[in-house]
């Protein structure tokens, strides 16, 4: 079975991101896909849901909260039912316009299930206007609207046509200035060649990996299975020495083959382990910029590899 293509919509509030939602949904019924929505609003009552009132769709409203912070048990317990009760081949989540795209793509990736999960990119949508008077707005929104768009793979650049066009020029210079990698568009009402968005990737395919250029990578994910324990102290070497723009890691490992696998956690340089109480799949879920995750795995399957030599001897 294929996995579930995800793709993340972000964006500040009132951006276009529903609009483009409903693009999409569009093209989706013409492929014939079946299709998935989540929709993040931090209020208590859904107002965009109605886009995916569409009987093929399955709809999951997460309100109350911001997925990245608040909300993250209940979204995994989500995205479980979705994939266990829908099975859908495509999910799209439109995240609250206050989100943060590294803290989204972790809420989304449960070790429980972040092998089914191509994760297809954050397509991001900028308010051009709001863009061109951001300055006017408080540092923190000021820093999370340039966060949006240095961790975007694709940005549609809104309202095109309230910008006259050497503020359109600006904007690409100041755009493409922060994430020179994203494909970039002037857009109005989010009106994108859809094939364009369907080329994305952003997981690790061991397939495609060595034609990866170095110009085309940015925020990525990697999954890694552990068959079997490893052992804690060669662990520990591992984590001091990965990359810095590794922000995230977390899921199973087992230091002996007879006892329970640990919850693992990895933010900003900081291990913490937490002991379970039954057996769970051995997945590592990483979540990186510019890493080359091939020379990752080389370490990760060599941990598993010293393990069991020296159980064996
Ligand atoms: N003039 C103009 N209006 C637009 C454009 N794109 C979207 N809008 C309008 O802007 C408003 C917000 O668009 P949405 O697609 O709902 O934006 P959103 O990002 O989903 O907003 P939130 O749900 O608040 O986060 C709507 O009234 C849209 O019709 C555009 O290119 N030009």
């Amino acid at each position: 079975m294929h996995n579930t293509e995800v793709y993340i919509l972000s964006g500040f509030l009132g951006s276009g991101k529903t609009t483009l939602l409903k693009r999409l949904l569009e093209n989706e019924r013409l492929l014939g896909r079946k299709t998935a929505v989540m929709m993040n609003e931090l209020g208590k009552v859904s107002i965009d849901s109605e886009v995916a009132r569409d009987e093929d769709i399955a709809l999951k409203e997460l309100l109350g909260g911001c997925i990245c912070c608040s909300i993250q048990d209940k979204l995994e317990a989500q995205l479980q039912g979705l994939l266990i009760n829908e099975k859908p081949e495509v999910i799209y989540i439109e995240t609250t316009g206050a989100a943060h795209p590294v803290e989204v793509l972790d809420a989304i990736l449960s070790p429980l299930f972040a092998d089914q999960f191509t994760i297809k990119g954050i397509v991001t949508t900028v308010d051009g206007l709001r863009w061109r008077d951001r300055t006017a707005v408080g540092p923190q929104l000021q820093q999370l609207l340039l966060e949006q768009v240095r961790h975007a793979d694709f940005i549609l650049i809104n309202k095109m046509d309230e910008l006259s066009e050497s503020e359109q020029a600006k904007i690409i210079f100041e755009i493409q200035g922060i994430n020179p990698v994203a494909r970039c568009l002037f857009t109005n009402f989010s009106q994108v060649a859809i094939d364009e968005l369907r080329k994305l990737t952003l997981s690790f395919d061991k397939k495609t990996s060595s034609s990866f250029s170095k110009k085309a990578l940015n925020l990525t994910t990697f999954v890694y299975q552990f068959q079997g324990p490893i052992s804690h102290v060669e662990f520990e070497e591992f984590l001091m020495d990965l990359p810095e723009m590794i922000y995230r890691i977390k899921g199973y490992v087992k230091f002996d083959a007879s006892s329970k696998p640990y919850l693992f956690q990895y933010s900003y340089g900081m291990p913490f382990y937490m002991k379970e109480e039954m057996n769970l799949p051995l997945n590592l879920v990483l979540i990186g910029e510019n890493i080359y995750w091939s020379e990752i795995e080389a370490k990760l399957k060599k941990l598993e590899n010293d393990f069991k030599i020296q159980t064996e001897k």
